[in-house]
C-alpha cells in the first residue's frame, strides 16, 4: 500500500473551519432557595424598598404587578451612551429597572451559573481570563411585551456575552430566541421554571456572545421576570486548568496540517487568513488602532488554537475597506499617530491618499515594513467598513461591533516541513519518506526563484 497523500486544499479546510460548531452559548436550570429567592427593590428615588420572593410557590401576578409600579418603560440603545437610548415599543415592550434600584438575593457566582457558563463560551480560549459578571437590569415582560431581533450594545471593549436568568413565574410564551428566528436555540423559559417533577420553583438561565442576533417572543399571559447581566471579559492572576475538548481540534489540527504540507499551498511562505466568525467591540473613536487585547469566541477560539499548536503565531487583526480598495493593518500601541504617516484613520476612509495595497506588518517592526506577505484565505474575509462602523462616526458613538481577521504567518515550506517533522515525530513514518523528497524539491524551487525574488519582494501582488 502507498503512502497516504499528505496534503489537503483550502476548501477542505474552509468547508471544516465553517462547518464546526463550537457552542455560542449555553443555557440550564437550577434550583432556587428561599433565601435566595427574595429581590428587593425600591421606586426610584423613594428610600422605602419592597421585597418580593420568587421561591414563594404562591407568588401572585398582583405581587409583580407591584414591581411593574417601580419600574419604568424598558428603552434600547443605540450605541453605548444613555443619551442614545430610545423608547420606542414597536421595537421592545417591556418593563425595565436598573441595578441601581434592585437587588437579589440570587448570587450568580456562589451559585455555579458562572463555572458552567465561563466553561461554555470561553471554551478554547487560554486560562488566564475570566467573564466577570455586572448585573444591569431587571426586566419585567407582561401580556403582550416582546424585544425584536437585536444585538447587545458592545458597552466597553471587554464586554463578551450576556447572561439572562430567568425568575420562576407562572406565564406562557416569551421564548428567547437565539440566532436568526431562533435557529441556534429556542429556549422557552416558560417550561422550565418549575421542576418538571417536583414542581418546585427554578431559575432558568441562558448566556450566548453579546454579538449573536437575539429575540424575545411575546409572553402571553402572565409575567416573565429576568435579571440580565453583561459579562465581561477579565484577566486572572490564577490560570484555571483547562480541559480542551479534544475532538474538533484534532480534526482541525490535523487537517491544517496537511494544508501547510501541500506544495502548492504558499511555497514561498506568507499568512493563511481566516475571517472572524464572531463580531468584537472595537473604540469607533480611536484613530490609532489599538491592540486586540480581548478573547476570541467559539470556533474563532478554535481557529487560533489549532494555528498556536502548528507553530503559527495568530495575529487578530483588522480589514479596512473603502469602495473597492481594501487593507490589513495591524493594531499600533495607540501613540495617536496612525499607520499611515500622519493621517487619521478617518482620513484614510475617506479616501484622501488612500493606500490600497494589502499588507501585512511584521509584527517585529514598529511600522509598517515594506516586506509584504501573500494571505490565502481560508475562510472569507469581512470589511471594517460597514454602515454601522460608519454611522458610529457620524452619530458620536464610542463602541461598535468590527469585523476581525486572523492571520497565521506562515514559512516557506522546506521550513514549515521541518518544524513539523520534528514538532510530531510520527509524520516521518505516516508518509514514508515523501516528506523529504517535498522539501528537496522545494528546496530547488526557492534556488532557482532566487534572483527574480530580490527584484519583487517590496511588490508582490496578491
Ligand atoms: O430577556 C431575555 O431573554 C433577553 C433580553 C434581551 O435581549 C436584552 O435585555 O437585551
Ligand atoms: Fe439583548
Amino acid at each position: 500500500m502507498s503512502a497516504p497523500t499528505p496534503i489537503t486544499t483550502v476548501e477542505d479546510v474552509k468547508k471544516e473551519v465553517l462547518t464546526i460548531v463550537t457552542p455560542t452559548f449555553c443555557s440550564g436550570t437550577l434550583p432556587l432557595n428561599r433565601s435566595q429567592g427574595g429581590v428587593f427593590f425600591s421606586k426610584g428615588e423613594s428610600s422605602d424598598a419592597s421585597v418580593i420572593n420568587f421561591a414563594d410557590e404562591n407568588l401572585k401576578d398582583a405581587d409583580i404587578a407591584k414591581l411593574v409600579e417601580a419600574s419604568q418603560r424598558a428603552t434600547f440603545g443605540r450605541g453605548d451612551q444613555d443619551a442614545l437610548k430610545i423608547l420606542d415599543e414597536s421595537y421592545r415592550k417591556a418593563w425595565k429597572m436598573d441595578s441601581s434600584q434592585f437587588s437579589p438575593q440570587f448570587d450568580v457566582i456562589h451559585s455555579g451559573v458562572m463555572d458552567i457558563v465561563q466553561e461554555q463560551l470561553l471554551h478554547y480560549e487560554k486560562g488566564s481570563v475570566k467573564l466577570d459578571p455586572r448585573l444591569y437590569e431587571l426586566n419585567v415582560y407582561g401580556p403582550g411585551s416582546f424585544f425584536k431581533p437585536h444585538v447587545d450594545t458592545p458597552r466597553g471593549d471587554d464586554l463578551f456575552a450576556t447572561l439572562v436568568v430567568v425568575l420562576p413565574t407562572v406565564h406562557t410564551g416569551g421564548s428567547l430566541l437565539l440566532g436568526k428566528g431562533g435557529k441556534l436555540l429556542d429556549f422557552d423559559s416558560s417550561t422550565s421554571v418549575y421542576h418538571p417533577g417536583t414542581k418546585a420553583p427554578q431559575i432558568a438561565f441562558a448566556a450566548f456572545y453579546s454579538d449573536i442576533e437575539h429575540e424575545v417572543t411575546p409572553v402571553e399571559v402572565g409575567y416573565r421576570v429576568t435579571l440580565t447581566y453583561n459579562l465581561h471579559l477579565v484577566k486572572t492572576d490564577s490560570v484555571v486548568p483547562k480541559e480542551v475538548p479534544a475532538k474538533p481540534l484534532q480534526k482541525l489540527v490535523a487537517n491544517l496540517m496537511k494544508l501547510m504540507l501541500n506544495p502548492e499551498v504558499l511555497p514561498k511562505g506568507g499568512a493563511l487568513g481566516f475571517g472572524l466568525l464572531h463580531k468584537y467591540p472595537v473604540d469607533a473613536k480611536e484613530v490609532s488602532l489599538q491592540e486586540f487585547s480581548g478573547a476570541l469566541k467559539g470556533n474563532d477560539a478554535l481557529v487560533a488554537t489549532a494555528c498556536r499548536r502548528l507553530g503559527m503565531k495568530p495575529t487578530v487583526r483588522v480589514v479596512y475597506g473603502y469602495d473597492t480598495e481594501e487593507c490589513i493593518v495591524d493594531f499600533v500601541e495607540g501613540d495617536g499617530s496612525s499607520e499611515y504617516g500622519e493621517m487619521s484613520l478617518q482620513e484614510m476612509l475617506s479616501g484622501e491618499g488612500f493606500r490600497s495595497a494589502p499588507r501585512v506588518r511584521d509584527p517585529s517592526y514598529r511600522r509598517i515594513s515594506d516586506r509584504s506577505l501573500p494571505i490565502l484565505w481560508v475562510t472569507p474575509r469581512m470589511k471594517m467598513m460597514t454602515t454601522e462602523f460608519a454611522w458610529s462616526v457620524c452619530h458620536d458613538i464610542d463602541r461598535v461591533y468590527g469585523d476581525f481577521v486572523l492571520t497565521a504567518e506562515l514559512k516557506p515550506l522546506r521550513d514549515r516541513v521541518a518544524w513539523l517533522v520534528n514538532a510530531f515525530p510520527d509524520l516521518k513514518e505516516k508518509y514514508e519518506g515523501r516528506l523529504e523528497e517535498m522539501i528537496e524539491q522545494a528546496g530547488r524551487g526557492e534556488d532557482e526563484d532566487e534572483d527574480e525574488d530580490e527584484e519583487d519582494s517590496d511588490m508582490s501582488d496578491y
